[in-house]
């Protein structure tokens, strides 16, 4: 170290006659290479030295990650179908069910959704009245537009696919130790960034090979589908659907695109009603992107492009569908205990949905899907409409004859069945009213059985308005709990964003630290002042403790680089690697090297 060329920039130097002992507390930096000579730069060859690969990194993962069993597969984070749900709607009779021998692209040859409404309002009452009763128009209170029975796939794809072993992540991994102390206030928390992380993971899961998928489909590539496309399916009125998610080329972000097999458009106004839904934002609604036709599938299929929500689960998948039996008192028995939905989510759920609900009717549409496999749930809690727009286009024809008005109702009602499914439990839990009611009675709240009534009772003139109104103070409280949660939120993100500032002085410093190809140059030599930015680093980052072991600790690396970044006049005191000398230097000092070394070396033209 050249002492005089430090003196020039009125640091103070201290010739040490420190002991080396290494009893000392303070800093006794591990060795490393002198860098006072010109070290030669990186040889040529071994630019093209082999990629590494380690030889198993199995052992050191589970080594590293004991927890990463509970880590819940990547894969999943495709909502796959699970084969248990084939038991849920046997039963269920689909009215609009395709018939063999009927013509494929006739989609309206056995359609039964309007049925009923072309005389007015007595046959609305009718057939409300008939929904009172039993659910809906077929004895087992089918939805019309939703298939008869759930696929029992007969080969899960994924599990199939066995050149798609996805490695465990651990998620906390980053960070591993964090000390306790510091966790929570300098780091996102591990809930919400392991969720989120999952997403990322999902969105960026590859595709599963051989699934023939169209490589690019109306600017769109990377087609994975969301679901089995193996084994019995279910039909969406006539048709069989499909979702996917794939990456638009243009804006490069992830969308879910539900394709249609067996649709041919006949009459272009169909796709009208896409427009007016692109229009609708609502933050319980499933964006609606654009509506296509395509024959990439090696069919006539019609594709209508959504939001993307990684991760999402279905209501039912969440809250109906059947638990596997367990054994009870010796015999295997339905278990229901504990699968009911607590009244404050619950609610929750109820003005979400009337509030997208809302959304619609105000803007003229109808939501037609009002069904707990199309409701979408993310997060916590959070629900969202999904399908929207797709039973507008494929019902084009048979639309124009109904009143718009007499549809919403027909959405009250479909609500209103959600409602009581939820509370019990289990689909069809309209077919026995009685039953039903005293299910509520038993469990929740005098106001959320008005809710559910009011919703399914037979009567022409209520509206969602007119409910949203009676629930005044739980609007105020799920506004409160939204409010409450966009202010943990934001506080999350302001830990980040201290951590974002850490992370591009570090950057800074990576570039400058150990740059013997510079060294012959005096200002990035040991003796300029690139040399204080090193010790700073040591100080920082290699540490010992009395025993030579190095000092792990997070927060004097945060405490140092958060005072580096506001340019702090506190001193430190800096020790040369052999302890013969050291230096009093403020952050601030630091600070003002690191900025114009930095500024220097980008201005090379090597380095960008
Ligand atoms: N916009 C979306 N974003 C993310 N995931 C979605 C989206 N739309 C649908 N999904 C997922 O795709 C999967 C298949 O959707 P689909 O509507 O077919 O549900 P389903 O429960 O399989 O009903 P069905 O059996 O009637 O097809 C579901 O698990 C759902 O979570």
């Amino acid at each position: 170290m050249n002492p005089h060329s430090l003196q020039t920039r009125n640091f103070k130097i201290f010739s040490s006659s420190f002991p080396s002992s290494p009893k000392r507390k303070k800093s006794v930096p591990p060795q490393s290479p002198p860098t006072t000579e010109a070290t030669p730069s990186l040889p040529a060859q071994s630019v093209n030295a082999p990629v590494f690969v380690p030889k198993s990194s199995t052992p050191i993962l589970s080594a590293a990650t004991p927890s990463v069993q509970s880590v819940e597969s990547p894969a999943s984070g495709s909502n796959l179908t699970s084969p248990s749900r084939s038991n849920v709607h046997t039963g269920w009779t689909n009215p609009a069910e395709y018939d063999e021998g009927e013509d494929p692209f006739d989609p309206f040859s056995n359609y039964q959704y309007g049925n009923g409404y072309e005389n007015g309002v007595d046959s609305v009452t009718q057939r409300l009245q008939t929904l009172g009763a039993n659910g809906y128009d077929d004895p087992h209170g089918q939805h019309p537009f939703l298939p008869s029975e759930y696929p029992s796939p007969s080969i899960d794809y994924y599990q199939s696919a066995s050149t798609f072993i996805p490695q465990p992540l651990n998620y906390h991994l980053y960070s591993n130790p964090i000390p306790e102390a510091f966790t929570h206030n300098y780091f996102i928390s591990d809930a919400i960034r392991e969720e989120l992380q999952k997403r990322s993971e999902t969105i960026h899961t590859a595709p599963v090979p051989g699934l023939g998928l169209p490589e690019e489909l109306q600017g769109y590539h990377t087609l994975v589908p969301l679901e089995a496309t193996a084994g019995d399916r279910r039909k969406l009125g006539n048709w069989y659907s499909s979702v996917y998610r794939a990456v638009n080329s243009t804006d490069g972000v992830t969308y879910a695109l539900r394709r249609v097999e067996g649709y041919r458009l006949m009459n272009p106004a169909a796709f009208g009603p896409v427009e007016a839904w692109s229009r609708l934002k609502h933050p319980n609604v499933v964006q609606v992107r654009e509506a296509f036709t395509s024959q990439a599938f090696n069919d006539n299929s019609l594709v209508v492009v959504y939001d993307y929500h990684p991760n999402a689960e279905t209501l039912f998948n969440l809250h109906l569908k059947p638990k596997p039996p367990t054994l009870q008192n010796g015999r295997l028995q339905q278990s229901r205990d504990g699968s009911l939905v607590p009244e404050r989510t619950l609610w929750s759920y109820i003005v979400q949905l009337a509030s997208a609900i809302q959304a619609i009717h105000d803007a003229g549409l109808v939501v037609r899907v009002m069904d707990s496999t199309k409701i979408l749930v993310t997060s916590k809690n959070r629900v969202r409409i999904s399908s929207c727009c797709l039973i507008d286009i494929l019902t084009y024809d048979a639309r124009q004859s109904q009143d718009i008005s007499l549809m919403q109702q027909e959405d009250l009602a479909y609500f209103g069945k959600l409602v009581f499914e939820l509370c019990c439990g289990q689909v069809n839990a309209m077919a026995n009213l009685a039953k039903a009611l005293q299910t509520i009675d038993k469990n929740y709240s005098q106001d959320v059985k008005n809710v559910a009534m009011y919703l399914v009772k037979p009567s022409p003139h209520k509206s969602i308005r007119q409910l949203l109104d009676t629930m005044g103070s739980r609007v105020l409280l799920e506004m409160r709990e939204t409010q409450n949660a966009v202010d943990r939120l934001e506080a999350e993100l302001m830990s980040e964003l201290e951590n974002g500032r850490l992370v591009r002085l570090l950057t800074k410093m990576g570039f400058i630290n150990e740059r013997p190809e510079f060294g012959r140059s005096h200002r990035w030599s040991e003796t300029g002042d690139r040399y204080i930015i090193k010790l700073f680093r040591d100080h920082v980052f290699h540490q010992v403790d009395e025993n030579l072991d190095p000092v792990v600790n997070l927060t004097h690396v945060l405490t140092c680089l958060n005072k580096l970044d506001v340019g702090s006049d506190e001193r430190m005191m800096l020790m040369a690697r052999d302890e013969q000398s050291c230096l009093v230097v403020s952050y601030k000092d630091v600070k003002t090297c690191i900025e114009s070394a930095y500024s220097e070396l980008a201005k090379k033209p090597s380095v960008r």
